[in-house]
């Protein structure tokens, strides 16, 4: 039986990607598909790969328009899915919500106003299956809080080390880059292509950046105590993709094959999530399109450290794949339904 699936934000990257990936599902069938200041436009005028749906027309984004469906994705702005969502809970009370926004993700609601200044929609289970305990949570769920792109990439670089209790808690920092996509279609000086392309800089640094409350939220839960991390996101001149490096101090007397088959071991039987051969490291280019994630990790027994370095498509496995995955899992069908593209190459 097909489910009806509505999608909002269906103008913006993480919307078109939503519908690029729902297309190719075989248990779906795409209802409403809603905008902001692009409603009444032809979708194809907006995404213009979306060959399957480009003469439908986008609606105005109202719990009217989205109630009704059996899934709603959120994909718009962080701070406009809460009142939305609780709009449809009594408007729809049977409909999945899964939100690719930030607004229910956090458990603290004093870590929320700090980094994003307003009051907490709430907290919804976490779509991340990969993470202990955290697959059981999405089946048959209600609402799915999509994680942020970068907190995809760092947990699943980082966890399976904490939850083994191999790594002090302290000592975490993780350098990441990121493709232009993260920032969202609209107009923003700093991404002009000009400034962007052949040019590699920081932000977001010295702990101000929102995704590090995320990533330590998810790293606490694996260590199953507080994990501090130093977080630096750097913007590369890339359409998309995301490459993450982490390093963590090792306990003492923990030796490099413990390490490394913690590793293999926690994603031995995932589908998406691959940790290469020895010696083969990982690269944006390899997963594009793609729902995997690919990573690597070498032990630095001079500095005491671990070093994982993991590869994903932030618009796939780090928004639109990763919900989807997730929907999978809350209406009961096999995980890997409507998921299974190849990365793309050269
Ligand atoms: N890009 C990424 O890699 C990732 C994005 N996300 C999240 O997904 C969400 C969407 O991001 P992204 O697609 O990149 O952003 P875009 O800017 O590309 O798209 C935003 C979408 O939201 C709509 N919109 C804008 N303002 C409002 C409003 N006030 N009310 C309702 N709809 C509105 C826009 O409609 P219109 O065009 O008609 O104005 C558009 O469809 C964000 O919460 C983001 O945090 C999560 C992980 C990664
Ligand atoms: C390049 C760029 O600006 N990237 C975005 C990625 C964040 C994102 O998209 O995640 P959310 O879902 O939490 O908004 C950023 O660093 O803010």
């Amino acid at each position: 039986m097909s489910h009806t699936v509505a999608v909002s934000g269906a103008s913006g990257y993480a919307g078109g990607e939503v519908l690029r990936l729902l297309i190719a599902h075989p248990e779906v069938e795409i209802g409403a598909i809603t905008a902001h200041s692009n409603a009444g436009e032809r979708l194809g005028a907006l995404q213009p790969h979306l060959h399957a749906l480009a003469d439908r027309v986008l609606s105005e984004t109202t719990a009217e328009v989205l109630s009704g469906h059996d899934v709603v994705f959120l994909a718009l702005p962080h701070g406009a899915s809460g009142a939305l969502a609780a709009e449809l809970e009594s408007r729809s009370p049977g409909t999945l919500v899964i939100d690719a926004g930030a607004d229910h993700r956090l458990e603290s609601a004093q870590a929320w106003e700090q980094f994003y200044g307003s009051p907490h929609a709430g907290t919804w289970p976490y779509g991340l299956p990969e993470l202990p305990g955290q697959r059981r949570q999405l089946e048959g769920a209600s609402r799915i809080a999509v994680p942020g792109c970068y907190p995809t990439t760092c947990l699943l670089a980082l966890a399976p080390g904490f939850t083994a209790g191999l790594l002090e808690a302290q000592d975490v920092v993780i350098v990441a880059a990121t493709g232009t996509s993260g920032a969202g279609k609209s107009l923003k000086p700093h991404l002009l292509g000009s400034e962007v392309m052949g040019s590699m800089s920081p932000y977001g640094v010295g702990g101000g950046h929102r995704h590090t409350p995320e990533i330590e939220q998810g790293l606490s839960q694996a260590a199953g105590e507080p994990v501090t991390v130093s977080f630096t996101p750097t913007l590369a001149p890339m359409p998309r993709g995301i490459l993450a490096t982490a390093t963590a101090r090792i306990k003492p007397g923990v030796d490099a094959g413990r390490v490394r088959s913690a590793w293999e071991q926690a994603y031995a039987a995932e589908a998406f999530v691959h940790v290469l051969p020895e010696g083969q490291w990982p690269s944006t280019q390899s997963v594009l399109g793609s729902n995997h994630v690919v990573m690597q990790l070498a032990v630095d027994a001079h500095a005491g450290r671990v070093i994982v370095s993991a590869a994903l498509d932030n618009l796939t496995k780090g928004t639109a794949g990763g919900a989807i995955q997730s929907m999978n899992l809350a209406l009961g069908l096999a995980e890997q339904t409507g998921l299974n593209q190849q990365g793309t190459a050269p």
